[in-house]
């Protein structure tokens, strides 16, 4: 069996990657990041500082970049992917032959596979076998890269199906800034995570069009509505939408000037196409490829989902951003919540209970 040291390994050398890394380094725990590229790592290297993705941001000694992932993962008693949700499953695979047998597999990517559908929990249990369910746990919540890099006070959650991974992830990453909550619902706190950007996308789009305030809450409140109502077509409890990885990452990601989908957004609506949008932002834009899963995901479930419908068709089909915002207000009356509060009451109970 493989010797598992205290060595930490975060498998992605982006801004989530860094800010993590510095997070765990700053407890005094060894971490090795993987860069695919070798002038990145470098760079990181020499400089102690990420300045493609996390300028400003130093690392602390404790941290080194290496582009070799089997050196990467052989022995770490946690490895955090956090590369983006479309290079999950490749990055997963790449690893799966050095992992020790304990290690803690953390999963920092908030995303839907575009072609599967999948979740990634989904995709990590394809891939690594059921059987590993058990050390699987998702981290999500409102914690942008440039905040939690610098110290400031953050809360997230992480989830497992298993009680103790979960309480092993609080504890690697839990600091006197960056509190750590668990929960058992994989499901609800993959799919808050993910599905979020798409809101971020349209609350940017908002801004970008002139719009205000008002508006910015509307599509924030009904895109969690919506959000609520395919995670529980997909087997998530809708209190978790209520929580850190729904409410919590709606919030940050459609107000703060640090979201790259809100950004993109704001882009769009000020009449740049998306690849444009893309191109100014730099970095992932998950919303993207996440707004084309769920509207497919939406179809398949047969749950209605306004607001991701009109982005599909404003990222993909050119519907002018206006049209969408006209469409959106012209539909017939609905009632605000009685779906929602009746399933809660439905699902009360149904995630607490195998939780062990
Ligand atoms: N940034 C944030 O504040 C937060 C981000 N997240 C999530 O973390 C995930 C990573 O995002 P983030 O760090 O921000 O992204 P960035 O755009 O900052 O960085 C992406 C990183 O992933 C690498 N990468 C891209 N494609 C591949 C691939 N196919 N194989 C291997 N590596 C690849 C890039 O390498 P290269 O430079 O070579 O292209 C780069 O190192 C996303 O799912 C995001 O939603 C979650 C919470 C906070
Ligand atoms: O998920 C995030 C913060 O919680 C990051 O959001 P963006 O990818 O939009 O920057």
């Amino acid at each position: 069996m493989a010797v598992v040291n205290e060595k930490v390994a975060i498998l992605g050398a982006g801004s989530w990657a860094t800010a993590l890394a510095v997070l765990l380094a700053g407890k005094g725990i060894p971490v090795e990041m993987w860069a695919r590229r070798a002038g990145l790592a470098a760079q990181i290297n020499s400089e102690r500082q990420n300045s493609r993705y996390l300028p400003g941001v130093y690392l602390p000694p404790g941290v080194q970049v290496n582009v070799d992932l089997s050196a990467v993962v052989k022995n770490a008693r946690a490895v955090i992917y956090s590369v983006p949700s479309h290079a999950f499953r490749e990055v997963l695979r790449a690893s799966l032959p050095y992992l020790s047998p304990r290690a803690l597999l953390i999963n920092a990517a908030k995303g839907i596979e575009e072609d599967s559908l999948l979740p990634l929990s989904r995709v990590f249990a394809g891939e690594a076998g059921e059987e590993n369910n058990s050390r699987y746990v998702v981290l999500s919540g409102p914690s942008h890269a440039e905040e939690v890099g610098r110290g400031m006070p953050t809360a997230v959650v992480v989830a497992s199906r298993n009680m103790a991974a979960a309480e092993a992830a609080q504890e690697l990453f839990m600091t006197g800034s960056f509190r750590v909550y668990t929960n058992p619902d994989v499901a609800g706190v993959e799919l808050g995570g993910a599905l979020k950007n798409i809101i971020a996308l349209g609350t940017g789009i908002a801004d970008g069009l002139g719009f205000g305030d008002n508006t910015k809450a509307a599509l924030m409140t009904r895109g969690l509505a919506e959000i609520t109502r395919l995670g529980l077509a997909m087997g998530a409890n809708p209190l978790t939408f209520a929580g850190l990885a729904g409410v919590g990452d709606l919030i940050v990601t459609c107000t703060s000037m640090h979201s790259r989908n809100r950004r993109a957004g704001i882009e769009i609506g000020r009449g740049k196409s998306l690849s444009e949008a893309i191109s100014a932002v730099q970095m992932v834009v998950e919303g993207v490829r996440t707004t084309r899963a769920a509207y497919r995901l939406a179809g398949r479930y047969g749950v209605e989902m306004p607001i991701t419908e009109q982005m599909y068709r404003v990222l993909f089909e050119g519907m002018p951003p206006r049209e969408a915002v006209i469409n959106l207000m012209s539909r017939g009356r609905r009632r605000e919540m009685e779906e929602v509060a009746l399933a809660a009451v439905q699902l009360r109970e149904k995630n607490y209970q195998n939780y062990k």
